[in-house]
């Protein structure tokens, strides 16, 4: 896993001195800890977390209601983020398996995750993961204004570390009436808005309240959605009714992710954008074997230094990348995934058919984004001779 100086520094101060990553232990990796019987099953077994978000309304409590209530055999905790007028607390309700619903209170500093969310968030995961045993998986809702890569960024790092819990995915619920507006909003200051940024972090989009919307608009809502978020699987719910099995264990972080991505990243296509400036997908493949510290350079050029501009001379802004190379001494094919400032290279369990089957293939989230640039940069700079 790697993360920008600044990043780390950052994470660094807003915790203090004396509570730097509490009960955490540093790890190898976290092969090792799969070696070591960590995996998916076991009492040592990471419990996975999956963010769920989505704009104001949008469906996000009706989702978990329902995830709750749904017959699954797992036991699942909730922590709720409530931005609400004077709320100091963070609710954490875990339900059984036979349905009965407990509730607990968990005392945060100013309650909002997303302020502080490297302090808080922790707090109150490892004060959920006391209980250990009663529950093995957790949702957390964020705040319909929240910018979920943030808190993506925490967890994910955290799992690093040697936690009892790992990322899972990222769910974004959007409203199928009011979706496009909220997609399409300009904010003043020019910055991304958060309900784009959350549909471009996730791993699954839930179209919700397709009752309320006429064919037409949503027709135009899920060619957005698309062309914002080439990757991401799209589902349309009424009442946020969803096959379970496509939100919980997506194992969207990891590297047996990787398995899957191959498949999902041959349909992704490059997407024109809706808007000036608007985030789009961007992906192209380049044949060969790449360097691995030259790649570590190119990646970091666009998600720390921010160095990357496009043809028009915009920098180039990502805030997912995903993909899988070829580096010249790994029989396996790599994972490359990234989140902001934060990104992580893991060699898959799949092998290379042959030498002339390597290839490089990246998709990109992101804004100003320039496949030629990028396609070019990538062959000159990271490939090897
Ligand atoms: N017609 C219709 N209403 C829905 C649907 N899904 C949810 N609702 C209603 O929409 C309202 C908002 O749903 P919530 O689940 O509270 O949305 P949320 O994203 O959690 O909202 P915030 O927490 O305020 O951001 C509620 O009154 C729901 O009953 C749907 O598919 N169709």
């Amino acid at each position: 896993m790697f993360q920008a100086d600044g990043a780390e520094a950052q994470a660094e101060a807003a915790e203090p001195a004396e509570e730097a990553c509490p009960e955490l232990v540093p790890i190898e990796t976290k092969r090792g800890a799969e070696e070591d019987g960590e995996g998916s099953s076991g009492p040592g077994a990471k419990i996975p977390v999956t963010i769920i978000t989505g704009y104001l309304g949008a469906g996000k409590t009706t989702l978990l209601n329902y995830i709750l209530t749904e017959q699954h055999s797992k036991r699942i905790a909730v922590i709720l983020n409530e931005f609400g007028e004077g709320s100091a607390v963070e609710k954490a309700l875990a339900v059984s398996q036979d349905g009965e619903l407990y509730e607990e209170w968990l005392e945060l500093r100013n309650g909002c995750l997303c302020c502080s969310v490297k302090d808080n968030g922790l707090r109150a995961i490892e004060n959920l993961m006391q209980k250990k045993g009663k529950f093995d998986y957790i949702l957390l809702e964020t705040t319909g204004l929240a910018d979920p890569g943030a808190v993506a960024s925490m967890f994910w790092v955290d799992a690093e570390l040697g936690s009892d819990i790992y990322l899972d995915g990222i769910v974004s619920v959007v409203d199928s009436k009011y979706g496009l507006k909220h997609l399409t909003e300009e904010r003043a200051d020019g910055a991304v808005n958060e309900a784009t940024r959350q549909v471009a972090l996730a791993d699954l989009i839930i179209l919700n309240k397709t009752d309320l919307a006429l064919e037409e608009d949503l027709n135009r809502l899920r060619m957005t959605i698309r062309s914002i978020n080439g990757l991401g699987r799209i589902l349309e719910t009424q009442r946020s009714r969803v096959d379970l099995r496509a939100v919980l264990d997506l194992h969207a972080f990891d590297a047996l992710s990787g398995i899957s991505l191959q498949n999902k990243m041959l349909r992704v296509a490059t997407a024109q954008p809706h808007l000036d400036h608007s985030i789009v997908t961007v992906t192209f493949e380049v044949p060969g074997n790449a360097q691995e510290e030259s790649l570590n350079v190119f990646i970091q050029n666009l998600l720390w230094e921010k160095t990357v501009r496009s043809k028009a001379g915009q920098c180039m802004e990502v805030i997912r990348l995903k993909g899988l190379v070829s580096l010249r001494d790994k029989p396996h094919q790599v994972i490359v995934q990234g989140v902001h400032e934060l990104y992580d290279l893991e060699e898959t369990p799949v092998s290379w058919a042959s030498n002339s089957a390597r290839t490089n293939r990246l998709v990109f989230i992101g804004r100003n984004l320039d496949k030629e640039v990028l396609q070019q940069l990538f062959a000159t700079t990271v490939l090897e001779a």
